[in-house]
This record gives C-alpha cells, sequence and structure tokens, in this order.
C-alpha cells in the first residue's frame, strides 16, 4: 500500500503564548517543523507529503523544507479554523491509499515508530501511536469536583501519526461534519465508522509540545535522541 503523510502545522499555538507560530520555534540547530519534516522523509514507507500551513505561512514554510532538503513534499496547503479542517484539507490533495495524520508539533517521532503505525494500519485498517496513562485520570461531574475514576488500565494516551485508509477517513470527516461533531484527533472519527484502531506502543518522547515547559524538555529528549544515534 503507498503512504501519504498529511503533516498539520496551521494551528495558532494559544497555548504556547509565543510570538510566533509554535512550529517555527527553534528546536536544537532547526525549526521545529523541521525536525517533524525529516522524520517522515527517513521513513521508506512514507512516498509523500501534504503540509498544512496557516494561510499565508506558506513561504517560510517552503524556505524550511528548501533549507531541509526535502524531497516528498508534493503541495502545501492552506489550514482551517480547527484541526480537523486542516486534516481534511491535507487529506483531499493527498491521493495516497493509505494516509497518516501527524502533528507539526511532535517533532521527535522516530521514523521507525511512524513505519510501525503503516504496518498495523494495513493489517487492522487504522492505527495509531499511544502509551499507557501514568497518572490516575479524573472525571469532572460537579464543576470543580471530581466524581468518576476510569480504570487506568485501559486508558491510554494517543499520540500521532494516525495511520488510516484515506478513503475511510475522508468519509468518517464528511460523517463528522454533517453531524456537527468536531474531533480532537482522526481516531475519534473511525468511531462514527464503528471501526477500531489498533494501538501502536508509542514512545514518551513523542511529545506534542503546547505549553512553554514542553519546549525544554524536547530539548533533553532530542539531545538524549542524538547520543543514541
Ligand atoms: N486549526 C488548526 C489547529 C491545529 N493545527 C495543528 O494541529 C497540531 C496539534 O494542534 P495543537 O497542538 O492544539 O496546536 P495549536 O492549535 O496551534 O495550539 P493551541 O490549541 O494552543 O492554539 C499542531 O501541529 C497544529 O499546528 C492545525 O493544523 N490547524
Ligand atoms: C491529535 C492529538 O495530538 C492526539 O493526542 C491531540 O488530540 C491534538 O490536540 P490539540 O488540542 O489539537 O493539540
Amino acid at each position: 500500500m503507498e503512504w501519504g503523510a498529511v503533516i498539520v502545522a496551521a494551528g495558532r499555538g494559544k497555548r504556547m503564548a509565543a510570538a510566533d507560530n509554535k512550529v517555527y520555534l527553534p528546536l536544537g540547530d532547526r525549526p521545529v517543523l523541521a525536525h517533524t519534516i525529516e522524520a517522515f522523509e527517513r521513513c521508506a514507507a512514507v512516498s509523500r507529503i501534504v503540509l498544512v500551513t496557516a494561510p499565508g505561512e506558506e513561504a517560510r514554510a517552503e524556505t524550511v523544507l528548501r533549507e531541509l532538503g526535502a524531497s516528498k513534499v508534493s503541495a502545501i496547503v492552506p489550514g482551517g479554523a480547527e484541526r480537523q479542517d486542516s486534516v481534511y484539507a491535507g487529506l483531499a490533495a493527498l491521493g495516497t491509499e493509505g494516509a497518516l495524520v501527524h502533528d507539526a508539533a511532535r517533532p521527535l517521532v522516530a521514523p521507525e515508530q511512524i513505519e510501525a503505525c503503516c504496518r498495523e494500519a494495513e493489517r487492522h485498517g487504522a492505527a495509531a501511536l499511544a502509551v499507557p496513562v501514568k497518572d490516575t485520570i479524573k472525571i469532572e461531574g460537579e464543576k470543580g469536583f471530581m466524581t468518576q475514576t476510569p480504570d487506568r488500565s485501559t486508558l491510554w494516551s494517543v499520540q500521532t501519526p494516525q495511520a488510516f485508509l484515506r478513503a475511510d477517513l475522508m468519509r468518517a470527516h464528511r460523517l463528522a461534519k454533517e453531524a456537527g461533531k468536531s474531533a480532537t484527533d482522526d481516531t475519534m472519527l473511525m468511531e462514527l465508522l464503528g471501526r477500531k484502531v489498533a494501538i501502536v506502543q508509542g514512545d514518551y518522547r513523542n511529545l506534542k509540545i503546547t505549553t512553554p515547559e514542553d519546549l525544554p524538555v524536547a530539548e533533553l529528549f532530542l539531545a538524549s535522541r542524538r547520543r543514541e544515534d
């Protein structure tokens, strides 16, 4: 199966409270986005990439790609108001049978993790990286009070990439739009199709850069990764 990747980089980074879009912030010797693209460039299972950028950021994205020497990016398309809209815009431009969806804000994913997602999705129809939850999770009932505790042994913190048959995922997105259903990730949309998603053991270092304290942590993880290479 031919695999393409939609890499979404069109957010506003509100929780980062940075002056710039967080995917262009420096991590090590290059922008966050460069690390993310490089992981997919190095994964042989991925034949093409569609990059989804904030409207008007196409030129700066192209600069990052040029400096990286990226060769798999087949299109740069503008994202939408919500992550879901950005994913759909990328899927529409992808064209491959297999579709990976990945957050540009997750720069430390390893190529072998991407490959594992593809393989498991080929076996099961859909797959996503996830890591076991470490904290005890509570559900808020009455405002400001914890009232329920899900069984932690059944809880996973899902990451990206998430891997699907592109046709399935586009259909799920259309169903969600018709139903006015919002989704913070794409595995959630598979539930609309009644499909299960295979869990692929991820790595706690595949963090999503979301709030300011995530960047120094990512620097440490990057340094540890480089010592391993
Ligand atoms: N309308 C959006 C929203 C998010 N994203 C992308 O989806 C990924 C995960 O989203 P998140 O970490 O929430 O990024 P932001 O939406 O930018 O962050 P915030 O919610 O703090 O504004 C990021 O790579 C982000 O660029 C996107 O392409 N389009
Ligand atoms: C897709 C995701 O990274 C899975 O954990 C997460 O749902 C993205 O959430 P965000 O609020 O758009 O960062």
